[in-house]
């Protein structure tokens, strides 16, 4: 924290409060030191009944400065002495907590006898989001305080509370709606002389358990099984086992080396890379030199949205939990009926989740959300977003009508997955206010949202798209116009990569287990089982790679002089089309089940395939599975930077992590290629490409070779490498 943003140590003697502390951007040393010379003083001072602990400008603390971790010089007096020294204290010491109190912040309150709560404020141990387990003697005060349980629930997810739930869990005495700080004064002066000895959490037993030895354990498979490869939570566990096993001193000996531990792993310096960089990408740059500090969003106070099928509902459900009020559009009263219905099962469910907050909703009202076939209800929206079949000329269609109907200011978003944006802007009388607004599946939950700007999109547009994610609660991050976009075209040869192995021996399950293992949520077979064959299926036929626009005579397994797979294709054919059919590369328990199982059925059919290619099946290691999948999908990411479609690899990272499950302690892909070392990614993929010269994706990109040219560069540094900067950005 900088000044303005401050731990603040105040002495409160009747009629006198004195503020000591200076204040930096998370608690830095010379926060640390304030606070230390701050209550020393106190402590000294006759005058000085009580100290009252508060942050400024309605901030309590953010906690530890992250980027300190990294700091080679990590010296100076330490976060956990003096939490010990503020519970030493002979004085009581009372934390006024407003905003927020995360991490070392909140362990600072820990270390207070006494803690005061505004009724807005939100608390925290968010250390395992960052690789870490909270390192200034939490894991070991909190489970004193408010019992085995809820401490473990809060220190394993990172979760941030309310005052009231933190009220009834026990975590502070008092949550007030008025000023925090007089009121922690008002307590300050009321517990003068009371015995402190009860306060002190270190001195507290903690609360037993039936069986707690049998809690911890199921909590330990609880979050290996949660957290796939996660180093933290489980050491998070240990840490409040040690609570719960040793004294005091002991545990908090043991907290340090299990701190210790993670902070050296590369898995925390991947997570607070992942932290970095998704606020890095809030700044976003765009042809012309325009840029996010230049940019002002217009209000968006309405949309629409034009189609209700798998994303259409979902984009709705958000837009209505943002408060923003939706006209919901569909082609006809039979479809239009069907999709209302979904979009209603799914407010509702979401509503069960908000609880107390669901009657905000307030969906039944049309002023908040309506449905027609009538596309001159569009009229007045600031923002339409189009959600139909994944086909041009219906779009462009749609385009035109709303470029005809819509008010001038309108915003006109495409949820095209790959298509190109300028050329659905053509249709417009208004290429400058259209742009693509790509959601994830399913729309309400996912994270991401990739923006795309054309050629012609205005910088207030990306600024308006942007300010739609933010009121969204999802990730924006801006890219150039190519087909797939950034996501979408960096997962194209990974899963033709995955198709090829099954082609030379693999099953699905092995390709899937193998990924799933480095950490992704799922698989490319389940991911494409999930998402549905057809929708590839149809993709292909429309780019001429399948059917009967294939000109006679192309070999089955070649398209444009290049390999290609007709494996997919196949199932579809057959009519395997994922979990929606109840077969695609798994067999499900009927149609639209969610339990995969390896399918005889695929085996013997890649058998066949095999036979009728005259392909000799071999084993494929795990190596080969992940270098070959993982290594063809960030070379497509060095392309990507090389053609200036992102304006770094932070871009393409938080798009992988929130849109795609790539597992977050690993950084996203073009983090993890700087970890494995782009020499080796380089060496591998040359490798992978001599034993299959057919197969573009394999061919290192030129940026790849320059970099390690080049020495190796840190990962900051690679945009700088780049021969000139790409006249789109
Ligand atoms: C606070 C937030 C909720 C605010 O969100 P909001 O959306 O309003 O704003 P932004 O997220 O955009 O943030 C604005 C701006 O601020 C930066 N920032 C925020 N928090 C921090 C921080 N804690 N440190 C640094 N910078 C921060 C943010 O990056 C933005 O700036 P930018 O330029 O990037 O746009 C939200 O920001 C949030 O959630 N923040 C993180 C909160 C958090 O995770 N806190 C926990 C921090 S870790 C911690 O506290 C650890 C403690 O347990 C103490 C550990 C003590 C260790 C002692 C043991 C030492 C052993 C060492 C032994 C060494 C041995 C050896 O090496 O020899
Ligand atoms: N499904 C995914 O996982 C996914 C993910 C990201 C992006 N996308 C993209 O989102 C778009 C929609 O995909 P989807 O999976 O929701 O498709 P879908 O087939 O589930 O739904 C499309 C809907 O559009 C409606 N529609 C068609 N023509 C219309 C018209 N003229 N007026 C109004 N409504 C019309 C259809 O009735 C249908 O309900 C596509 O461009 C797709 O590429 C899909």
């Amino acid at each position: 924290m900088r000044r303005g943003r401050g731990l603040h140590a105040a002495g409160a003697g009747p009629e006198r409060y004195q503020g000591y502390g200076r204040g930096l951007r998370g608690i830095s040393l010379a926060v640390l030191q304030a606070l230390e010379d701050g209550l020393e003083k106190a402590d000294a001072d006759p005058s000085v009944k009580a100290v009252m602990i508060c942050g400024e400008n309605g901030k309590f603390s953010a906690g530890a400065d992250i980027r300190g971790f990294s700091s080679p010089n990590r010296q100076g007096p330490s976060l956990a002495a003096l939490v010990s020294l503020i519970e030493s204290s002979k004085k009581p010491v009372v934390a006024a907590i407003e905003g927020i109190a995360l991490g070392g912040g909140l362990e600072v309150a820990l270390g207070c006898h006494y803690r005061v709560a505004h009724v807005k404020a939100r608390m925290g141990l968010p250390e395992v989001t960052l690789g870490l387990l909270p390192g200034a003697e939490g894991t070991q005060r909190l489970p004193r305080l408010i019992g085995v349980p809820a401490a473990l629930d809060m220190i394993t997810t990172g979760k941030h509370i309310s005052a009231h739930e933190a009220l009834k869990l026990g975590l502070v005495d008092e949550v007030v709606e008025a000023n925090t700080v007089e009121a922690a004064m008002h307590l300050a002066n009321q517990v003068i002389g009371q015995p402190l000895g009860p306060r002190r959490l270190s001195l507290r037993p903690v609360p037993p358990l039936p069986d707690t030895d049998g809690f911890l354990r199921a909590a330990r498979l609880r979050v290996r099984e949660r957290a796939r490869g996660c180093l933290a939570p489980e050491l998070c566990v240990q840490a409040v086992r040690a609570a719960t096993e040793l004294p005091f001193s002991a545990g908090v000996r043991r907290e340090r080396e299990l701190f210790v531990e993670l902070l050296s792993s590369g898995q925390a310096r991947a997570l607070q890379y992942a932290f970095f960089a998704e606020r890095a990408v809030r700044r976003w740059s765009a042809p012309g030199g325009a840029a996010s500090h230049g940019a002002a969003p217009r209000p968006l106070r309405s949309a629409a949205v034009i189609g209700l099928g798998t994303m259409g509902r979902g984009i709705v459900t958000c837009l209505v939990k943002a408060n923003i009020p939706v006209v919901a559009l569909e082609q006809n009263l039979e479809y239009l009926n069907v999709g209302r219905k979904a979009v209603m099962l799914l407010l509702e469910r979401e509503a069960k989740k908000m609880e107390q907050d669901a009657q905000a909703l307030d969906f039944h009202n049309p002023a908040r959300l309506q449905f027609t076939v009538d596309f001159d209800l569009l009229r007045d929206v600031d923002l339409v977003i189009e959600a139909v079949f994944e086909d041009m000329a219906l779009k462009k269609e749609i385009f035109h009508k709303l470029s005809r109907i819509c008010k001038p200011e309108a915003l006109l978003c495409t949820n095209t997955s790959a298509l190109d944006i300028d050329e659905i802007a053509s249709a417009t009388s208004r290429p400058e206010q259209v742009i693509g607004t790509h959601f994830f599946s399913p729309a309400h939950v996912m994270r991401l949202l990739e923006i795309i700007y054309g050629r012609h999109t205005s910088p207030t547009a990306i600024a308006t798209a942007m300010q739609l994610a933010r009121a969204l609660r999802k990730v924006g991050v801006v890219v150039g116009n190519c087909f797939g976009f950034v996501g979408n075209r960096m997962m194209f040869p990974y899963v033709e990569q995955a198709v090829f192995l099954l082609e030379e021996g693999s099953r699905p399950e092995e390709v899937d287990q193998v990924l799933e293992d480095f950490g992704f949520k799922i698989g490319p077979f389940r991911m494409s089982d999930l998402a549905g064959l057809d929708v590839g299926w149809r993709s292909r036929q429309g780019q001429g790679l399948t059917g009967p626009s294939v000109p006679a005579g192309t070999p089955a397994r070649q398209r444009l002089g290049r390999r290609y797979s007709p494996l997919p294709d196949l199932l579809c054919e057959s009519g395997r089309f994922g979990q929606k059919s109840g077969t695609g590369w798994y067999r499900y328990e009927r149609a639209g089940g969610r339990t995969a199982t390896p399918d005889p059925g695929v085996h013997s059919l890649l058998a066949q395939y095999r036979h009728t290619h005259g392909i000799r099946p071999r084993h494929i290691d795990q190596e080969e599975i992940l270098e070959r999948c993982l290594f063809a999908l960030i070379n497509e990411g060095f392309a990507i930077l090389a053609e200036g479609i992102a304006a770094g690899p932070e871009h393409l990272d938080v798009i992988y992590i929130n849109g795609y499950g790539w597992p977050r302690h690993r950084g996203g892909p073009m983090f993890y290629a700087a970890t494995v070392g782009l020499p080796r990614v380089l060496a591998r993929l040359q490798h992978h490409s001599q034993a299959h010269p057919d197969v573009p994706g394999l061919r290192p990109s030129a940026f790849l070779e320059k970099l390690v040219a080049m020495g190796n560069p840190p990962l900051k540094e690679w945009m700088s490498y780049l021969s000139q900067q790409s006249p789109r950005l």
